[in-house]
């Protein structure tokens, strides 16, 4: 039997999660919600993904415009058995109320709040936790690529300072577009280091900037150690793990372009980097102190998340099983 999946906002991080779900072989996308007609509703049209108003309020935009949706997101909501909550920042924890209503499992983004969800999730560090619940929250992508990393290094960590050097919007904002400022979140420490410890308990404070860039965020982070640790050991570790690669200046990955013209020449889906890319020649160790500099990719790192959280929900595999078989269907690199 194949869990049947719904989109609630189909946007940036949504239709690259329903893309993810229609490569599954144990998942079926039953359709998508959208508040307006525009280009990505007709191609999700031309795709045969059925399309949904997001509510009955937006049921005249459609007909105005002629389009015919499936109905509006309560009949969605009858279709399926989880619906990923992809609606813009803290509309997730609105949202919740209807979601318990339909007696339907929700997955929400990391621009809720943790208490919206039973769990925070990153499938490599707490894949367990989400077995079998009914909300569990994908982490943001900053606090996604955090996790990633420092979870592969955890015994040996003391403490985190990290800072975030996060992109101004993404590529198809035209509304916060990189602005000429570097723009600091005056709030210390900024959500990502309290996110982090919703998921794994680590030592951790991060202060973060906005920047004028659409492609990546990237983040340097420095450990103290409880424990001696060496840069080759450190580099073994980040060789072993899932979902993190390291790259190297010296082979021309000098900044985030190079990372995503090789996520275009691997011709990914939008250009989709879901690995964390870490610089290879960064990880240093001066005494009890670990550096490292890496970048992730806003638009897609959660992605692959998202559709772990589905499988520990619906308690359909393991981790590992489901880490491996999301990898594969994604052509993840490792
Ligand atoms: N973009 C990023 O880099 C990342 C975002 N996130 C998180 O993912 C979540 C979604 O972000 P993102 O994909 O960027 O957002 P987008 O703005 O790209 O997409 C949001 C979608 O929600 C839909 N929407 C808007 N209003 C409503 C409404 N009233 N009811 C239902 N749907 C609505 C929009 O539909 P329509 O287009 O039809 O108006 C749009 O498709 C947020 O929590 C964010 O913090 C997490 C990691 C990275
Ligand atoms: O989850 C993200 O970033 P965050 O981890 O800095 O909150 C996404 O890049 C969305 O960030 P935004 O809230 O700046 O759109």
């Amino acid at each position: 039997m194949k869990v049947k999946v719904g989109i609630n906002g189909y946007g940036t991080i949504g239709k690259r999660v329903a893309y993810a779900v229609t490569r599954q072989d144990d998942m079926e996308l039953i359709g998508v919600t959208k508040t307006k007609p525009d280009f990505e509703a007709y191609r999700a049209e031309e795709l045969g993904i059925p399309v949904y108003a997001a509510s009955e309020e937006f049921l005249p935009r459609f007909e105005k415009a002629g389009f015919e949706v499936a109905g509006t997101l309560n009949d969605l909501l009858e279709k399926v058995d989880v619906i990923i909550d992809a609606t813009p920042g803290g509309m997730g924890a609105k949202n919740k109320p209807i979601y318990e209503k339909a007696g339907v499992k929700a997955i929400f983004q990391g621009g809720e709040k943790a208490d919206v969800a039973q769990v925070s999730f990153v499938a490599q560090a707490n894949y367990e936790k989400a077995l079998g619940k009914d909300y569990v929250r994908v982490v943001s992508c900053n606090t996604t690529g955090l996790v990633r990393t420092l979870s592969a290094i955890q015994d040996y960590i003391d403490y985190v300072y990290a800072v975030m050097i996060r992109r101004a919007a993404d590529p198809n904002d035209i509304k916060r577009g990189p602005i000429n400022a570097i723009k600091p979140s005056v709030t210390v420490p900024s959500h990502h280091g309290p996110d982090v410890q919703t998921v794994i308990p680590i030592n951790i404070e991060t202060s973060a900037f906005v920047v004028p860039t659409t492609i990546m965020h990237v983040h340097s982070v420095m450990v103290e150690l409880k424990k001696p640790l060496e840069a080759k050991d450190v580099i073994e570790i980040f060789e072993n793990t899932t979902r993190v690669i390291l790259f190297e200046k010296e082979k021309g990955f000098e900044s985030t372009a190079q990372l995503i013209e090789f996520a275009r020449d691997l011709h990914r889906e939008w250009n989709n980097l879901y690995e964390i890319a870490v610089w290879k020649e960064s990880i240093s160790v001066r005494g009890n102190r670990l550096f490292y500099i890496q970048a992730v990719h806003q638009e897609s790192d959660v992605v692959p998340e998202n559709i772990d959280a589905i499988r520990a929900m619906f308690e359909m595999a393991d981790k590992w099983e489901s880490i491996k078989k999301t990898n594969e269907s994604l052509g993840i690199l490792k």
